[in-house]
């Protein structure tokens, strides 16, 4: 049987959540970090540790099925190469910025001047899209500083928490996409990677859907179980246990891990006790 191949970033901010989640998935690699690949012990897979910005073309050259990436670089260096999966880390916007001074209000105030990027394609078609004329100005990093240094009269950058905005004098003036890492794959995958794909595919939805959610234990008497069964609405419905002790049931429900906090205070509220809020590791439906 051969391998899927699969790359993920060398190093930088995707590395350590790329591998944590193929970790999740139970696929345990043995490398030392100065390997460029390396084989999973336990699962068809061989992980390529690449730069960032060259795996859309590894992917359309078939040199490797799947990749973890930045959902930005296709869209900058990709538009070919579909994804498969949000993965829920690596979370940012791609946007337009200008020193905080500056009157332009969105990228059409900025026709005309000159945008400084590392990402020239994206802002190219957003141009485009909005009939604009503008000069670009192609950096590979730091360019937030740009203007501050006479380069230009905005930028378009990644933007998470908006701290290397702020440090460098500028606001965000308007967000072109937001972006998150995906599973991208190669318009070139076998059939047999394919079937190896949509396993691993399956294992990640598992652990994605097990982290956005809470298992709850709760115990309450029995007149306010229905009342509690309307509060937590569970994968399909609440199991109910009867307790030791005499009139009283146990509850146990799955939801949402945005909403627990909420549904807590409402669940006090209708008479449950003893409430245990527990992580899912994974969750199959
Ligand atoms: N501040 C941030 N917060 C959240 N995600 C980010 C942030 N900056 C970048 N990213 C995401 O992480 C990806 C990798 O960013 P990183 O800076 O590590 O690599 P790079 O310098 O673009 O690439 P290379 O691997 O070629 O060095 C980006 O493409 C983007 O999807
Ligand atoms: O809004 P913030 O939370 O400040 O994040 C945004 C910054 O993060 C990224 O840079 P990175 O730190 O990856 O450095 P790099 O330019 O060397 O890739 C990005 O290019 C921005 O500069
Ligand atoms: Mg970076």
């Amino acid at each position: 049987m051969s391998n899927l191949r699969i790359a993920v970033q060398k190093s930088g901010r995707l590395n350590e959540d790329s591998m944590g989640i193929l970790k999740d998935i139970g696929i345990s690699i043995d490398n030392g970090i100065d390997q460029l690949k390396a084989s999973a012990r336990n699962f068809p897979v061989e992980v390529f540790y690449l730069r960032n910005g060259d795996i859309p073309q590894y992917l359309r050259d078939g040199v490797v099925d799947a990749a973890i990436i930045g959902e930005n670089v296709l869209i900058e260096k990709g538009t070919d190469i579909d994804f498969v999966e949000r993965l829920g880390f690596s979370k940012c916007k791609v946007s337009i910025a200008v020193p905080k001074e500056s009157t332009a209000n969105s990228l059409k105030d900025l026709a005309g001047q000159r945008i400084a990027t590392s990402y020239p394609e994206t802002v190219k078609k957003y141009l485009k899209q909005n009939n604009i004329d503008a000069q670009l100005h192609i950096i590979n990093g730091s360019v937030e500083i740009a203007p501050n240094i006479g380069l230009a009269d905005g930028i378009c950058d990644i933007v998470s928490s908006g701290s290397t905005l702020f440090k460098n004098g500028l606001k965000e003036i308007e967000v072109l996409f937001k972006s998150e890492a995906v599973l991208a794959v190669s318009p070139k995958i076998s059939q047999e990677s394919k079937a190896i794909l949509e396993k691993i595919q399956f294992r990640m939805q598992a652990v994605l859907k097990g982290k956005s959610s809470k298992y709850v234990l709760l115990n309450a008497p029995n007149n306010k179980v229905d009342k509690i069964i309307d509060i937590l609405p569970g994968m399909k419905s609440p199991t109910v246990l009867p307790l030791a002790e005499k009139g009283w049931s146990s509850i146990h429900s799955v939801i949402d891990k945005d909403k627990f906090w909420d549904v807590i205070d409402e669940l006090k509220a209708n008479g449950a006790q003893g409430i245990l809020v527990c992580p899912i590791e994974n969750m199959v439906l």
